[in-house]
C-alpha cells in the first residue's frame, strides 16, 4: 500500500498540495483524476521522490520514501513523469536498457537483456529497437518510456498520463497490460489519467484530486457519478453503463 499522510506542498511561496491524507492500494490499478493544476503531478512526483516531501509522510510497502536509500527505493517502484527531456540520439533499446539500471548497476547481464527485449516486444517496438528516439513518432516514443519503466520490473509502477500520444489500439493495449500486471503478476499501478472512461473501464480504485485536495476516493462506481464529477470540473456530465462499469457522458 501507498501510505500518504498529511502531505502539505508549495512551489516557492504557492501552496500546492494541502494536507493530503490518502491510500493506494497494493495489489490495484488506482486512477489518479482530476482537472488541470489539480496537484496530481506533484503528489505522484513526491511519492515517486522526483521531488523532497516538504510535509507530512509517504510510505510505500511500509518503506519511508523520505528515508529509503536510492538503490532500494529503484527496485521498489518506478516512476514516468509527464515530461521526458531524454537525449533523443539514444536508441530505444538503449532507453529501455535504463530501466534495468538497478539491477545490473552498469554490468548487465543476459536476464537484462532478456528483460529489455521482452519489454520492446511487449510494447510492439522491437522492429524499430534500433532507432533514435528522434527518428520515431510521438506514440512509439511514449511506448518506449512506458516500456522502460516496465523493463525495471519493480512492485509498484507510477505513470504520469502515459496515455498521451497514444492511438485507440494501443491505450486499451497498455491498460490490458497495466490490469495483467496487477491480477497475474500481483503489481501494483498507480497512473494519473484525463480520458476519465479509462479510469471507469480499467481502474481499481480512484482518487480524484481538486485544488491541492483529495476530492473522492474509492471504487469507480463510488467516485464517477454526476455529483462528484460535474464538481470536480465544473462541466455537466451524465453517467450511463458499460460492460457493467459506468461510462461518462460529457459531450453535450
Ligand atoms: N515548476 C512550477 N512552478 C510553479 N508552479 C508550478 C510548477 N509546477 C506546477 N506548478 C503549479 O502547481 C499546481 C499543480 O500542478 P500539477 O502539475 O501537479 O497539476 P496536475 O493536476 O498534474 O495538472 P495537469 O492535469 O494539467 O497535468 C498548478 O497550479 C501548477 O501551475
Amino acid at each position: 500500500m501507498i501510505q500518504i499522510t498529511g502531505v502539505s506542498h508549495r512551489i516557492g511561496t504557492a501552496p500546492i498540495l494541502h494536507d493530503i491524507t490518502a491510500a493506494m492500494p497494493a495489489g490495484r490499478l488506482t486512477a489518479l483524476i482530476g482537472p488541470n493544476g489539480a496537484g496530481k503531478s506533484t503528489l505522484l512526483r513526491l511519492i515517486g521522490r522526483l521531488e523532497p516531501c516538504q510535509a507530512g509522510r509517504i510510505e510505500v510497502d511500509g518503506l519511508d520514501v523520505g528515508r529509503t536509500p536510492t538503490e532500494r527505493l529503484a527496485l521498489k517502484l518506478a516512476i514516468l513523469g509527464q515530461q521526458t527531456h531524454i537525449a533523443s540520439r539514444l536508441r530505444l533499446r538503449e532507453l529501455v536498457g535504463f530501466g534495468r539500471w538497478p539491477h545490473h548497476r552498469g554490468r548487465p547481464g543476459p536476464a537484462d537483456q532478456a528483460a529489455v527485449e521482452a519489454a520492446l516486444d511487449a510494447f510492439g517496438l522491437a522492429g524499430i529497437a534500433g532507432r533514435f528516439l528522434d527518428e520515431v513518432s510521438g506514440g512509439q516514443r511514449q511506448r518506449a518510456h512506458i516500456a522502460m519503466s516496465f523493463a525495471q520490473a519493480t512492485d509498484w509502477l507510477l505513470l504520469d498520463e502515459p496515455l498521451n500520444n497514444l492511438d485507440m489500439a494501443h491505450a486499451r493495449a497498455l491498460m490490458a497490460r497495466l490490469r495483467g500486471l496487477v491480477r497475474d503478476g500481483g503489481r501494483s499501478a498507480v497512473m494519473v489519467v484525463h480520458e476519465i472512461n479509462y479510469a471507469a473501464a480499467w481502474a481499481d480504485h480512484i482518487i480524484a484530486m481538486k485544488d491541492g485536495r483529495i476530492a473522492a476516493e474509492g471504487p469507480p462506481e463510488a467516485v464517477l457519478t454526476e455529483a462528484v464529477l460535474s464538481g470536480l470540473y465544473d462541466t455537466p456530465v451524465s453517467i450511463g453503463s458499460h460492460l457493467g462499469r459506468p461510462l461518462v457522458l460529457h459531450h453535450a
